[in-house]
């Protein structure tokens, strides 16, 4: 397609980060007797071998702004670093040279290595990641002089943190870790490319990048980061390294403007020269998904929203538009550039896009809509009598097994070889099934299962108005599983009610408490392709009116506890800090205006799992759910401890037990944890829950995790009575 710069080693079996830690031998030592890809995905999901092998997984965390997980690799003043020999990077780079390809190893750089990393809860309390760099350094060192040999003429590290706010001590040891990183390879021809992508280099950061030693080439993200653009072009003039300008944006499927990014370039040509400029995507094209054909070929194609969309292969081609735009002028390129005029200008202008009456109901939004009739105390009493639950109250998280036959039956249903009658014939089976199951656990509060699901955000995409979605727009999220979101591409509204009918039915066969499961706002607005014509916080709040009308339905049909899920609150957050407040006072107004429709008795519940909710504490409260449960197995004491220092006034529900392994938590780890929550929490606030939904497991593994789960709430309610 006419890239000059093509990556290897970008293509991962789980994540990028955990391709870092054993490329340089950063295994905790609890996996050492493991080899080879046993060792690589117990670090991810843990594994469990009767009589030999029983090693829970490593954290999981979101990769900076995106749905994308990495797994942050525990450290301790312990960790030592080595290179594996016939590294994944080394080999990958000599299997596309073979090919004939010289390509550009990508790996990521070693102070975002460490920054995304964790200090170990086993580290000493003092323990400073940045003490292991020189020993990480001489390990990237290593790699990259046999890269060098192997013939590799430029490298690829990828350094987004340099986009975030840094300590004065960070920003010394970026120069530290470059310097010593030079020193090491500088005789070497191989070239180095630092990345930076998701936001633009603010000052400081941007002179401390473009002095970082050893360094040729800075790429910086202009979809994010433009107006850092001037500033940039102004330090690198005073360099000698290149600059590689992301304008095609990789994080949206939207057609990039081509004649402003063409715009871009020249400007730089004209400061720097040509021969310093690199055109790219904003960042790596994994947050983009594959290829239009797919959606061309499909029959009903949207054609108009395809016009308007570029997705990664389309993308590269954008790229290779403007290059050419720039290097042989735009009469070159000239019918590409008319045609990206059209649609894009088409994208702006589409009636589809606008719906007055979505608009005037968002102006009229008043503060009492975004506020409970009551406050918590007064609501917990009516629900307490209501519900009649026990104390360390059981729960799910949403949804159940999907098997194959589960997904065999949607996509009969899609394809039309099932009719509507069959399908629901079907679905009401599988829920029974489903319902009955809890109760022989004897679960307390129920849920439906979320059968008819093929997402949490796909599926309510697929029922409002202003959504399209695509046949094939898969985006990785973590390890093997994809995600296809939803393309919200004007102003939102539901046209009708959107789970009422299958959550009535389920609380039609049971008389304990069925929860309406909802994926909330803003995980709708992060997990979606979101129009880039209007500011988020009014999609966020449009789509939490929607949300709204559905709540009061599910109220109104009989549902005592809705379930509103909110797991990318997290993630839709800023990565500098003086962007939070804003962010954090819009989000926190959506959920509210999505969840306060409701009468006193109701219970709201929220969920939010792999993230790093220590930052937004103060958010989550404000939120004034009456139930939260959270992801917590999965992460250490951090997250309780942060609920104990403030107080967390509502009733919370940290999980008890994985769900993204086979693994079946034993029972006295369960105990453990919730031990550990009664020393930060209220006990009689404590609901006893899963991680997450249970979606990707079998269903014999969770009926053993289950019921070592119920028979720990048991025990502790027996505990809580004698006492
Ligand atoms: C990623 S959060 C998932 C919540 C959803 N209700 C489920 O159980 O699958
Ligand atoms: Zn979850």
């Amino acid at each position: 397609m006419g890239i000059d710069h093509i990556p290897s080693n970008d293509f991962s079996l789980y994540d990028h980060i955990l391709d870092a830690a054993v490329t340089f031998g950063a295994i905790p030592p609890r996996y050492a007797s493991l080899q080879g890809l046993d060792l690589y995905f117990a670090m991810a999901r843990g594994l469990q071998r009767p009589g030999s092998v029983d090693v829970a997984s490593l954290p999981m965390s979101k990769y900076f702004d995106t749905n994308y997980h990495y797994v942050p690799v525990p450290l301790t003043p312990a960790t030592t670093f080595s290179l594996a020999a016939n590294s994944k990077p080394v080999q990958e780079f000599l299997e596309a040279k073979a090919l004939g390809i010289q390509t550009r190893p990508y790996i990521v750089g070693p102070m975002s290595f460490l920054l995304l990393a964790r200090a170990s809860k086993d580290a000493t309390s003092g323990f400073s990641k940045l003490s292991l760099l020189y020993s990480l350094v001489d390990q990237y060192a290593a790699l990259i002089s046999e890269l060098d040999a192997a013939g590799a003429e430029w490298i690829q590290l990828d350094e987004p943190h340099l986009v975030m706010d840094l300590s004065a001590q960070e920003q010394a040891a970026y120069t530290e870790a470059y310097t010593r990183l030079a020193s090491k390879i500088g005789g070497k021809r191989i070239k180095v490319l630092v990345a930076t992508y998701f936001e633009g280099l603010e000052s400081q950061n941007a002179e401390l990048a473009f002095a970082l030693p050893g360094v040729h080439a800075v790429h910086v993200d202009l979809v994010r980061g433009l107006d850092s653009f001037e500033r940039v072009l102004a330090i690198a003039q005073k360099t000698d390294k290149s600059v590689s300008l992301g304008v095609v944006d990789g994080r949206n499927v939207w057609k990039a403007d081509l004649s402003h990014a063409v715009g871009l370039v020249q400007q730089a040509v004209e400061v720097l020269g040509a021969k310093r400029v690199i055109v790219a995507s904003s960042c790596s094209l994994l947050h983009s998904p594959h290829s239009l054909d797919a959606e061309k070929a499909a029959t009903n194609a949207d054609l108009e929203m395809i016009d308007w969309m570029s997705f990664a292969v389309e993308k590269l081609s954008e790229v290779a538009v403007v290059t050419k735009a720039v290097n042989f002028g735009s009469q070159s390129v000239k019918e590409a550039l008319d045609a990206n005029k059209k649609s894009v200008t088409s994208r702006l202008t589409s009636t589809r896009i606008h719906n007055p009456a979505v608009q005037e109901r968002l102006r009229a939004v008043t503060p009492a809509m975004t506020t409970r009739k009551s406050e918590y105390l007064t609501r917990r009493a009516v629900q307490t009598k209501l519900l009649n639950l026990p104390k360390y109250p059981t729960t799910t998280i949403g949804s159940f097994p999907q098997t194959a036959s589960l997904r065999r039956i949607r996509a009969q249903f899609k394809k039309g070889s099932i009719k509507q009658d069959e399908y629901e014939r079907l679905l009401k089976e599988e829920i029974a099934t489903v319902v009955k199951f809890q109760e022989k656990l004897d679960i307390d509060v129920l849920v439906h299962g979320e059968a008819e699901r093929n997402d949490m955000v796909e599926y309510f995409g697929e029922m409002l108005s202003g959504v399209g979605f695509t046949k094939n727009g898969w985006v990785q999220s973590y390890g093997s599983r994809c995600v296809k979101p939803p393309v919200i591409y004007g102003d939102v509204s539901r046209p009708s009610a959107m789970t009422v009918a299958w959550t009535k039915y389920a609380q039609s066969l049971t008389s304990r408490p069925m929860k309406g499961m909802l994926t909330g706002p803003l995980t709708i607005l992060c997990w979606s392709f979101v129009r880039d014509d209007q500011p988020r916080e009014y999609t966020a709040k449009q789509i939490a009116l929607a949300v709204r009308d559905e709540v009061v339905d599910l109220e109104a049909a009989g549902i005592k506890v809705i379930q509103i899920d909110e797991p990318a609150i997290r993630e839709g957050l800023p990565l500098r800090r003086g962007k939070w407040n804003a962010y954090l006072k819009w989000a926190v107004d959506s959920f509210l205006l999505a969840s306060c429709g409701v009468q006193d008795g109701t219970q709201i519940h929220s969920h939010m799992c792999y993230s790093d909710f220590e930052d937004i504490m103060d958010a989550i409260i404000q939120l004034d759910c009456d139930v939260l449960s959270i992801e917590s197995a999965k992460s250490d004491l951090k997250l309780l401890q942060a609920f104990q220092e403030r107080a967390y006034p509502n009733e919370l529900g940290p999980g008890v037990f994985d769900i993204h392994t086979q693994r079946v938590a034993p029972q006295a780890e369960m105990k453990t944890r919730v031990d550990q929550m009664k020393s930060c929490l209220a006990w009689d606030r404590i609901w006893i829950n899963p991680d997450c939904g249970l979606k990707t497991r079998g269903w014999e593994e969770t009926e053993a995790v289950l019921k070592n789960m119920v028979q720990t709430a048991k025990e502790f309610r027996a505990a809580a009575a004698s006492a």
